[in-house]
């Protein structure tokens, strides 16, 4: 009240405290209300204000932390190696490297260093990169001094942002996720390491990573090494960046939706989606935790299908299990893997939801023939509207909470504009879910489709990687749809591999003059694909769940046709 009587005149007090004396108990309950109500408004502005405002200033920290040590690096590493050292063991393929590090003929310190002064080389153009690992030097000078040399000795491997490790923040592009350092590796994370890998650095991913769009409101746009102008696809974006810049000989990402595919087709790097459970993710950094319908896999990106097998034969072995007794002991299956028996594979170049440009067409059918003169009998796969109910049964599984934990997640944060988009076709009204929960049943949709490849006799599919390549930056969210492509796989919780097949020619975009524009979406993609001359177009392999080995078979006998 003195304070009151100080700034506001003693007229104006009289004043305002004259409805008050005739006041009734209606009015005082009104202005109570008002007042609570009034309040309430006005605390939480200010709340969200200083929210907003504390985030911005994490953004900022991190983002300088990072920069700094990826300056001190690039010194440490000033001078370790000569260029041509760097590039010898950069040109290595990684059963080259593996060969020479087994060999001693190059140290794991060598290694890194080479590997290290690359990756901040490929960075300065692309901006792949959240932090460096600063342990990476000693655990390489450790597992120097180690009696005996795992499968992955000497490795450096990049990790993408959600790869939780000791000490450090997995942001996944979000404020809140700053200063909050794991206390534990990942169980991933251990079983590499004590394989002998050494993770070195993390990278970009997109806002929360439900998006394909690698760009966040921390560390920036991620972009692509064919041509920076357009995007990398994610969420492993930063990922498949490096590996395509020469700076990562081996990179780990994960897929919910295309995570691992859709990046590695518009960098042009083999990828594997793993079954749910083959591998743990015990540790990893929760997205979507109530979620249960489709899940996360983890698993290898590289720049051929034996990095993709060396990857998994490491990371198959009991200490997975043991770590995480959820996982079943599972091992890489050889036989499998190097097997002639001929096989019965189904393709298609269109799923019905989106349409796939005629580079995407023309990549499956180059598969396809390879295939054939292989000796397996290839044939068209056409599951009546696969892309429509795979999409629709993917989208109702990451709406399950209305979008609730994505608003909390960037809730006072900026907001990448790439992720609106996102978050407001995930947050479907309940009724709407539940109307389309009933029009298409989830589990008669999985079962069906297994059925029907079981009763065709197919041990596997190839089709395209996605709708299209690389797409200019900021515009993957006009062509959302185009996931259709990638999480039908995810729905199915089938293993899937992607492997670059070809490049755009002028042919397949003189073609584009006949693409049905259907909507937005496909006027989007008709419109970008102009100038895509010379990017790389992935096809996915599918296989039943378990198949690993059988994917990678079909990859690699794709992959050694075509180079010859
Ligand atoms: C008639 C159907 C309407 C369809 C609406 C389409 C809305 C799609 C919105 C969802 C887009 C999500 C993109 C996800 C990209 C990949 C995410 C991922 O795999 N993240 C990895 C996490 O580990």
């Amino acid at each position: 009240m003195w304070l009151l009587q100080r700034v506001i005149p003693n007229d104006l007090l009289i004043w305002l405290a004259h409805p008050l004396q005739n006041a009734n108990n209606f009015t005082y309950c009104a202005i109570g209300l008002a007042t609570v109500l009034g309040g309430g408004i006005f605390s939480t502005l200010i709340r969200y204000v200083l929210v907003k405002r504390e985030l911005a200033q994490k953004r900022k920290e991190k983002l300088s932390k990072c920069q700094n040590a990826l300056k001190q690096l690039e010194s440490d590493v000033l001078g370790t190696l000569s260029s041509s050292e760097r590039e010898k063991i950069i040109k290595l393929d990684l059963s080259q490297l593996i060969i020479k590090l087994q060999a001693e003929e190059i140290t794991p310190s060598q290694v890194l260093s080479a590997y290290q002064s690359k990756a901040i080389e490929v960075n300065k153009q692309l901006n792949c990169l959240v932090e460096p690992i600063t342990e990476a030097s000693e655990q390489a000078k450790a597992v120097e001094q180690l009696p005996e040399k795992g499968p992955l000795y000497g490795v450096p491997i990049s990790l993408k942002d959600n790869y939780s490790l000791k000490g450090y923040d997995c942001t996944l592009g979000c404020a809140r996720f700053v200063n909050l350092p794991y206390s534990k590796d990942a169980v991933i994370v251990q079983v590499l390491k004590k394989q002998g890998a050494i993770p070195f650095v993390k990278t970009n991913v997109p806002q929360t990573m439900i998006s394909w769009e690698t760009t966040n409101p921390m560390f920036g746009m991620t972009r692509n090494p064919y041509d920076t102008t357009r995007g990398v696809g994610g969420s492993s974006g930063g990922e498949t960046a490096l590996i395509a810049g020469g700076g990562s000989i081996l990179g780990f990402g994960s897929d919910v939706g295309g995570s691992i595919r859709i990046p590695a087709n518009m960098c042009g790097v083999y990828g594997l989606k793993p079954t749910d459970m083959r591998i743990s993710n015990k540790g990893m950094a929760p997205i979507l935790k109530g979620q249960t319908c489709v899940c996360s896999s983890y698993g290898p990106l590289g720049k051929d299908v034996d990095s993709l097998v060396i990857a998994m034969k490491a990371m198959c072995v009991p200490e997975m299990s043991l770590l995480d007794p959820t996982i079943p002991y599972k091992p890489f299956n050889m036989e499998v893997f190097e097997s002639k028996r001929k096989l019965k594979i189904g393709f298609y170049l269109q799923d019905g939801f989106f349409h796939a440009v005629p580079a995407m067409e023309r990549a499956v059918l180059e598969a396809k023939q390879i295939l054939e003169s292989r000796g397996h009998e290839v044939m068209e796969w056409n599951y009546p509207n696969i892309g429509l109910k795979g999409m629709l049964t993917f989208v109702i599984s990451l709406s399950g909470d209305g979008g609730e934990e994505l608003f909390e997640l960037v809730h006072g944060d900026a907001v990448d504009s790439s992720l609106k988009n996102t978050i407001r076709l995930l947050s479907i009204p309940k009724f709407v879910r539940k109307f389309l929960g009933f029009v298409l049943n989830f589990i008669e949709f999985k079962e069906s489709v297994t059925n029907d490849w079981i009763d065709k006799g197919l041990d596997a599919v190839i089709c395209p990687g996605f709708a299209c390549p690389a797409l200019p930056l900021n515009t993957a969210l006009l062509a959302t749809g185009s996931v259709s492509y990638t999480s039908l796989y995810n729905v199915l919780n089938y293993p899937t591999g992607s492997l670059p097949v070809t490049k755009v020619i002028s042919e397949d975009n003189e073609k584009m003059k006949n693409y049905p524009v259907k909507d937005l979406w496909h006027r989007a993609v008709k419109k970008f694909m102009r100038g895509s001359e010379g990017l790389p177009v992935n096809v996915q392999v599918a296989a039943l769940p378990w198949q690993e080995e059988l994917v990678l078979r079909i990859m690699k006998e794709i992959q050694t046709d075509l180079k010859k």
